[in-house]
This record gives C-alpha cells, structure tokens and sequence, in this order.
C-alpha cells in the first residue's frame, strides 16, 4: 500500500482521463506499490474504461460529478485528457473543489502546455503542480519533469513527486518555460527513439535480413548502447568515435548522416516540439 513519505495516511487518486498516458501510469503505479482500491479513473470511453477496469481492477467512474473526495491531504486529481480538453473539464472540476474547500486534492496535470496560471484560474484552486511523464512509465522507466510555483507547499511537491517517481526518475525545474522543453526532450522523446527503431529495423530488412533477425539486432544494439552511455562517465561522442574506425564503416555511415545535417534536423525537430508547447500554452489559455 503506498504512502508518501513522512506521513502515514493512504493516497488515493482520482484520473480524469485514462488514454495512452493515463494507462501508462496507472500501470506503472500498480506495479510500483500502489494497489487497485487507491486508483479511479474517470474516462468519457466506455471501452477504454472497460479496459482499464479488466486489466487492472481499478474503479471506473463515470463522471465529473460523482467524484467522492475522501478530504484528506493525500487525495490527489491526475488531469489526463487532451490540452483541448482541459479548460472544459477544468471548470466543471472546479464547482466539485469549492465544496471541498481547503482540502481540496493536489491537482497534478500532465497535460502539454497547460500553464499553471490558467489551471489555477480554471480551477479557483491553487495546489497545483505540472507534470511531463513520459510513456516508458508503463515499465517503471519513465522520466517525469515538475514544476510548481512558490505558492506550493514542500509537502505537496514531495507528494506529487512520489506519485511520479513511482513509475521513474523525476526532474524539477525552476522556470515553467523549461517545461516546453521538458516536453520537447522526454515528454515526445520515446516518439523519436520509436522512429529511429523504425528505420534501424527495416534499413537491416532492406539489405537482406529477416524481419525478426532485423528486429532482434536493432533493439539489442539501442538497448546495450544507451546502457553503456548511461553507465559511462564520458561523453556520448567519445563513445561514438570509439566505434568509429578510421577509414572504417561507422565513419562511412555518420558521413552520410553529416552530408544529410542530421545532428541539427533533430535539434530542429525538437525545437518544433518545444515551440509547439509553448503556442498550445498561449492558444488553450486564452480560453
Ligand atoms: N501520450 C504521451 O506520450 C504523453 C501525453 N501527455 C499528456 O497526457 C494527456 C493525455 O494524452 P494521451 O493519454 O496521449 O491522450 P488520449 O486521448 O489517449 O487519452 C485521453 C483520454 O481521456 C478521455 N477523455 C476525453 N474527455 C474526457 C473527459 N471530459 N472526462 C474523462 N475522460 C475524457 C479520452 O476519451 P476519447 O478518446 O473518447 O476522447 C481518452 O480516452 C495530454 O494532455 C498529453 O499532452 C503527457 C506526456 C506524454
Ligand atoms: O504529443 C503530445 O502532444 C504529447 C505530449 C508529449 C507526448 N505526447
């Protein structure tokens, strides 16, 4: 049964959304010391609700108004529908958290580009705290970045930090704006990993291999690379060049991926993201 740390009592959240994210946390939670019965999950898809409630044995609740909070500190509101979404449901939410008055649940949004002012205004509520998990949380592997601002209490960052670092790493930053590129790197990262397995794969296809074999080679050569960065004290390029022989394969394919500007394509790609966020910000505020 998971508690947060320095106090006793069970934590209960409630998901405003169980889609890809939504499931991906929940699953992660409950492999990660959290049980069924502190889960519930609000989902407008009856079959995605089904899902969750087969696969998991959490409760599904049908909607907004029937949301019981329990009044303690440790109720916490996961916001995980689309950012198109948010300010709808934040409103109908928040005549849900005036009745709860000062104990009302910590608000934790993993919501892109939601800023933190405009969910407060939304939700007339102020215990807030943003979020940007990842996908790779299904397996207790994700990485979540925080924010929260000054008018948040230190217990509810280690609340809402415990709930993420129960399906990973976290990170906090100290400026919202980081949270665009929090976004940008982690948040839409696995994205980008997926399609460099992609073209990994079928680039093995194309020059005979089977699918499988293809497969097999790709995954395992990502896999025991990022290990071996991730267990090394030097740069990802002093790792490259050991690979690269002069005058060698390695050095003729980076070749091809210098005259294509590869590195800055995917700076430039990720700068899309970040920009993205930040306009999703601007745009679904002014709502
Ligand atoms: N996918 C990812 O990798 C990540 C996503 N996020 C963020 O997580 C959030 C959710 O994304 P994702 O899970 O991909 O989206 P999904 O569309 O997969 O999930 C959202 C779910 O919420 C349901 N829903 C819509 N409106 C309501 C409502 N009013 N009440 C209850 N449920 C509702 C949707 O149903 P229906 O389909 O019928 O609309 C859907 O099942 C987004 O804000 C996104 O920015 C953050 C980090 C990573
Ligand atoms: O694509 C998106 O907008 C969301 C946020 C990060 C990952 N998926």
């Amino acid at each position: 049964m998971m508690t947060i740390p320095q106090q006793d009592s069970q934590v209960h959240i409630t998901f405003i959304g169980g889609g890809n994210m939504g499931r991906a946390l929940i699953s992660g939670l409950l492999a990660n010391g959290f049980e069924a019965n502190q889960l519930s999950v609000i989902e407008a898809n009856a079959n995605t609700g089904l899902a969750l409630q087969s696969d998991f044995g959490v409760q599904i609740i049908g909607a907004l108004d029937q949301i019981a909070f329990n009044f303690s500190l440790n109720n916490v509101v996961v916001i995980a529908i689309k950012p198109q979404n948010f300010s709808k449901v934040a409103k109908d939410l928040n005549a849900k958290l005036k009745k709860a008055g000062s104990h009302g649940p910590l608000i934790l949004s993993i919501a892109a580009g939601i800023r933190i002012k405009d969910m407060s205004r939304w939700l007339d509520h102020t215990r807030c705290v943003r979020a940007m998990p990842n996908t790779p949380a299904l397996v207790g592997k994700g990485i979540t970045g925080l924010y929260a601002d000054s008018s948040v209490s230190s217990a509810d960052k280690t609340l809402a930090e415990a709930i993420c670092q129960a399906v990973g790493q976290t990170v906090w930053v100290n400026e919202e704006k980081l949270m665009d590129a929090v976004t940008a790197v982690s948040g839409s990262g696995p994205a980008y990993v997926f399609a460099f397995l992609e073209a990994l794969q079928s680039s093995g296809e194309k020059l005979g291999l089977d699918a499988g074999t293809a497969r097999q080679l790709a995954y395992a050569t990502l896999e025991g690379a990022t290990q071996l960065a991730h267990n090394s004290e030097e740069h990802a390029g002093v790792l490259r060049e050991r690979v690269t022989s002069k005058g060698g394969t390695t050095a003729a394919a980076l070749e091809t991926l210098k005259q294509l500007d590869w590195h800055a394509t995917l700076e430039k790609a990720v700068k899309s993201a970040n920009q993205r966020s930040n306009e999703m910000g601007d745009e679904l505020g002014q709502s």
